[in-house]
């Protein structure tokens, strides 16, 4: 039998729609949620990216602010842009888009972004927050890979999770939060032996590791929830995940697609975590 498929896009607009509902109150009570992306230089994946960002601010009635930067900026302008930002109240939500130029110092970037704006969630204060249980900004990605669990009645609560990846974007935070759901939860990476046999024993899979279509049928236990993170461009220009979404499909439970699974949850979890910082501005 095949998998049933974990429809990211589907899913993505129908909390877009639950957001727009919550922004007509907030404004009811005179805030509009406001987000400032700074992109700096010009790959061309993260215009788009940023892109499509100012587009869902657009739909949901945000205020936003799109800051592109020529890519030889230094590191001082950049910290002082953030530093303009933290300090104006009519915007909630700052990001920075990753990848940035060599000479610039990702950790130096993140940490000066306020915490009560860290929309990404990966300021060192959003991560221990999440680490141990209290309110934060979650990661965008590891927490649309929870609501497409939680949305497809998938709750991890009791299930044994394998994630394969341990980067500090994806694999670490997804492992908490799936242990903040109750999961029993297996941390795999590049160093892991017997990686298919440990995939295998997964009631949830999830596989964030950056090589196309590394996942084959005999890792995946029949019946199983498969959500591929992966987002490689193959030589012919297609995207493809690092899972074998064709090999996979008669044993896996429930699949995600790569484009079309976890990649639309993205923007929408940001859009989310504008919302709750905007909302959080008013206690
Ligand atoms: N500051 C950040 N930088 C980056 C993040 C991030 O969360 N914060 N994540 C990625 C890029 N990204 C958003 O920024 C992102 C990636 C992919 C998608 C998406 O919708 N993917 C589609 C396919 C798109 C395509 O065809 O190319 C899908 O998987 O269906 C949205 C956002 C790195 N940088
Ligand atoms: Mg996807």
């Amino acid at each position: 039998m095949s998998a049933q498929l974990i429809e990211g896009k589907k899913i993505s607009d129908s909390i877009r729609e639950e957001i727009i509902l919550e922004v007509e109150k907030l404004k009811q009570k005179g805030v509009t949620p406001g987000l400032v992306v700074i992109l700096v230089g010009e790959d061309p994946a993260s215009q788009v990216y940023v892109r499509n960002k100012a587009k869902a601010c657009e739909q949901l009635g945000y205020y936003s602010e799109v800051v592109r930067l020529p890519a030889e900026s230094t590191e001082q302008e950049l910290l002082q842009l953030i530093e303009r930002y933290n300090g104006q109240d009519n915007v909630h939500g700052i990001l920075v888009q990753l990848p940035l130029p060599k000479h610039i110092h990702e950790k130096a970037i993140i940490d000066a972004i306020s915490v009560h704006k860290d929309v990404d969630g990966f300021h060192p204060e959003s991560v221990g927050n999440l680490m141990i249980g209290d309110d934060a900004l979650l990661p965008c990605t590891p927490s649309g890979v929870i609501e497409l669990l939680k949305r497809t009645g998938n709750d991890p609560a009791g299930k044994h999770a394998v994630v394969i990846g341990r980067s500090n974007i994806v694999g670490k935070p997804v492992s908490m939060l799936l242990l903040r759901e109750n999961a029993t939860v297996t941390i795999c990476h590049s160093r892991t032996p017997n990686l298919p046999e440990m995939a295998s024993q997964a009631d949830i899979l999830v596989v964030a590791v950056g090589v196309a279509k590394l996942v084959k049928k005999e890792w995946v236990k029949p019946g199983a929830v498969v959500i591929d993170v992966g987002m490689n461009r193959l030589p012919d220009g297609k995207l493809c995940g690092d899972v074998d979404f064709d090999d996979v499909l008669n044993v896996a439970g429930w699949v995600t697609p790569v484009p079309g699974g976890v990649g639309p949850m993205t923007i929408t979890m940001l859009m989310a975590n504008t919302l709750k910082s905007a909302q959080r501005s008013l206690s």
